[in-house]
């Protein structure tokens, strides 16, 4: 659905060039929701603009249900635009505009006659959830309703891409997951695509499908989440499951990660491994967390006794993931 092909920006600050994008190249499939997870200044901003041209890339291409954006200009680039919505940080709203007059705005630039703006606008109101508030006025709402008017505005133009940027970074972990839990149902609902940009681990653990991890304007990591977050190696898994630092090993004992999804994480494992193995486990760090309707964990452990070995070998024979440090 969205395809960027060693995409590059560079900005000119000055005598300064700032390069935001450095030959980024990505793959977003049509029905999924596409995660791009970085640090301020990674350059996320600028590559979710670049899908509806907001900013030029310098170089590269980016394409969106089969159209070439970099080449469109003028009234053909109005229209690509609006098949793809986006919602932003801080809502966008018109503070003088009520519910009903922002959703209809996009609506009316669209040429939408009277009547058939008046019911596009209550079906969209219903969809995000904000029956009653129609003639609310932004200064009126709360943020997590303000951002439901944002993407009833995004959705007027009945785009098969939606753009989100940062779309939660502006409320209470609550209200985020209600809109992450909206975004989730409009996307399977009405086969939404979804490309976002996120700095926070929690919206990509939510409801992304696939991941990129973008790092000074290049991609240092990308694939399906659960495949991710499986391997104890990757960005995403560390960042899940952060390891303690620092712990001195006691003499003898065996340091491991063990990493672990599905059903395997209803198995009793630790209590399998001191029965069976005779062998004693510390647990140093992690956790069990619920990533799609997956449950993975990982678990950073102190393995001790005389039979280490075995219990290593059984675990590998289970499939679990298991590397010794
Ligand atoms: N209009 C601009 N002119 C010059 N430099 C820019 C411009 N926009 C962004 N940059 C620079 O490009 C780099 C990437 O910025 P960008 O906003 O895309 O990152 P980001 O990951 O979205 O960061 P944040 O999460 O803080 O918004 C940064 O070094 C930034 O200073």
């Amino acid at each position: 659905m969205i395809t960027f092909t060693d995409v590059r920006k560079v900005y000119n600050q000055g005598s300064q060039k700032v390069v935001a994008l450095d030959g980024v190249s990505l793959l977003v499939k049509p029905g999924e929701i596409f995660g791009v997870l970085g640090q301020s200044g990674a350059g996320k901003s600028t590559l979710i603009r670049c899908v509806n041209q907001l900013e030029k890339p310098t170089s590269g291409s980016v394409i969106v249900d089969g159209q070439e954006m970099t080449k469109l200009s003028g009234n053909k680039l109005r229209q690509a635009r609006q098949r793809i919505g986006m919602i932003f940080q801080h809502f966008n709203l018109l503070s003088c505009r009520t519910v009903v007059e922002n959703i209809a705005f996009p609506l009316e630039v669209m040429g939408y006659s009277g009547l058939k703006r008046r019911a596009k606008v209550e079906e969209l109101i219903s969809l995000v959830g904000l029956t009653g508030k129609a003639d609310a006025y932004p200064a009126q709402l709360s943020g997590g309703q303000k951002q439901r008017v944002g993407i009833a505005r995004a959705l007027a133009g009945e785009p098969k891409v939606l753009l989100s940027d940062e779309a939660t970074s502006a409320l209470d972990p609550q209200t985020t997951r209600s809109i992450l839990d909206l975004l989730r149902d409009l996307n399977k609902r009405m086969g939404l695509t979804i490309l976002l940009i996120t700095h926070e681990m929690a919206v990509v653990k939510q409801i992304c499908d696939s991941v990129a991890v973008l790092n000074a304007g290049k991609i240092v990591e990308k694939g399906y989440v659960s495949d991710l977050i499986a391997k104890p190696e990757s960005f995403l898994s560390q960042e899940l499951f952060p390891h303690c630092n620092g712990y001195k090993p006691k003499p003898g004992a065996v340091i491991a990660t063990i990493a672990f999804a599905g059903e395997q994480a209803s198995q009793p494992i630790f209590a399998t491994l001191a029965r069976n193995f005779d062998v004693d486990v510390n647990i140093l760090s992690g956790s069990v967390e619920t990533v799609g309707d997956r449950r993975v964990g990982q678990f950073h452990i102190e393995l001790e006794g005389q039979k280490v070995t075995q219990a290593l070998k059984y675990l590998h024979e289970a499939e679990f993931e298991v590397q010794v440090h």
